[in-house]
């Protein structure tokens, strides 16, 4: 994708970046875009750079070599300091002044940002916190520090938002809360850079996902094409009772395995086949469930030869 100076088409971009820290290389040649209004998921494991890349893309680091831009512009210096408005960010670990009650916290960050505080109740409510801001932060959850962590990033609607592990510790129900509220900022055109550990949770609500390992770029698209290009095997696992006749059906069938397994079948195939071999275990009148289940994080961890690894 070619980049225009200036333009705002592509909301964040990273060419040919890298970034040192004496001798660990935590970025290495990244080549990133992403186009206005598109929610990307950084995923990779510990330490693979992805908070690197979002303080790099928010100005608070610098690039070893190459270029960043974040709304058009460099992040950095007087020109990012007018981008910062527009930018709302996450840290991934969120500390506060304990003392100060959650309204006087998300107060004390609009004034940072030049948002006013006239709208600080209610985005204290949109996160749920509209009961609990007259209290201290000290006497917050988890939860609820991770919550007001998100109302200082959604503070003055920004036009982009950074956020490093944004839903570690809120639960189920806050967790869908929170992602509704991201779809209607990128409804209304934000555009949104999440990392995340749990693929499970932004595979359905990312638009692209980009795989870091080391540094590396290693792989770029949205599940379906990151799978199929992986050629991972969907697990699909059947039970019923004498299914012997559908065993040799399905392994008569192109890269399609199945075995029997206690009460049941357990059969993969290749994404092609998913249809065909669910037409055919739902034809078969003695089985009782069926389960599938595609690749996981694990199996493209371990096909991008990720599996195993942590910090260091
Ligand atoms: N300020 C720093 N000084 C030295 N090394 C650093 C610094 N910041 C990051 N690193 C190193 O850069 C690498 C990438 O770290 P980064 O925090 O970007 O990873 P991450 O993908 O966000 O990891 P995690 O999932 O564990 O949060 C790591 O090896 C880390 O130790």
């Amino acid at each position: 994708m070619s980049f225009e100076e200036g333009t705002e088409a592509v909301a964040a971009e990273l060419a040919g970046v890298s970034k040192r820290f004496g001798d660990t290389e935590a970025v290495r040649e990244l080549d990133l875009h992403v186009p206005k209004g598109r929610i990307l998921g950084l995923i990779g494991h510990n330490a693979a750079g992805k908070t690197t890349v979002m303080k790099m893309l928010l100005g608070i680091l610098t690039p070893t070599t190459g270029r960043v831009r974040l709304l058009g512009r460099e992040p950095r210096g007087a020109e990012g300091a007018q981008t910062r408005r527009r930018v709302g960010y996450l840290p991934e670990n969120v500390a506060f002044y304990d003392q100060l009650t959650g309204a006087e916290v998300l107060g004390f960050f609009a004034d940072l940002k030049g948002v006013g505080r006239r709208r600080c109740r209610e985005v204290l409510a949109g996160v749920g916190l509209e009961r609990a801001g007259d209290r201290k932060v000290r006497t917050y959850s988890k939860g609820m520090r991770q919550r007001l962590g998100l109302a200082q990033a959604l503070l003055g609607e920004p036009d982009m938002l950074l956020l490093d592990e944004p839903t570690v510790g809120l639960d189920p129900q806050a967790t869908e809360e929170f992602y509704a509220r991201l779809e209607e900022l990128r409804s209304r055109g934000a555009t949104i850079i999440l990392s995340s550990h749990i693929l499970a949770e932004i595979e359905e609500r990312a638009d692209t996902l980009a795989i870091l390992g080391h540094g590396r770029l290693l792989a770029e698209g949205n599940l379906r094409a990151l799978r199929q290009r992986a050629g991972l095997r969907i697990r699909i696992r059947v039970r019923g009772r004498d299914l012997g006749g559908l065993r040799d059906t399905l392994n008569a069938l192109e890269n399609v395995g199945a075995e029997g397994d206690g009460d049941g079948l357990r059969v993969t195939c290749g994404e092609a086949q998913k249809l065909t071999v669910l037409e055919r275990v739902t034809a078969t009148e003695t089985v009782s469930d069926v389960e599938v289940a595609p690749p996981s994080l694990a199996d493209i961890y371990s096909h991008f030869g990720l599996a195993g690894e942590g910090a260091g």
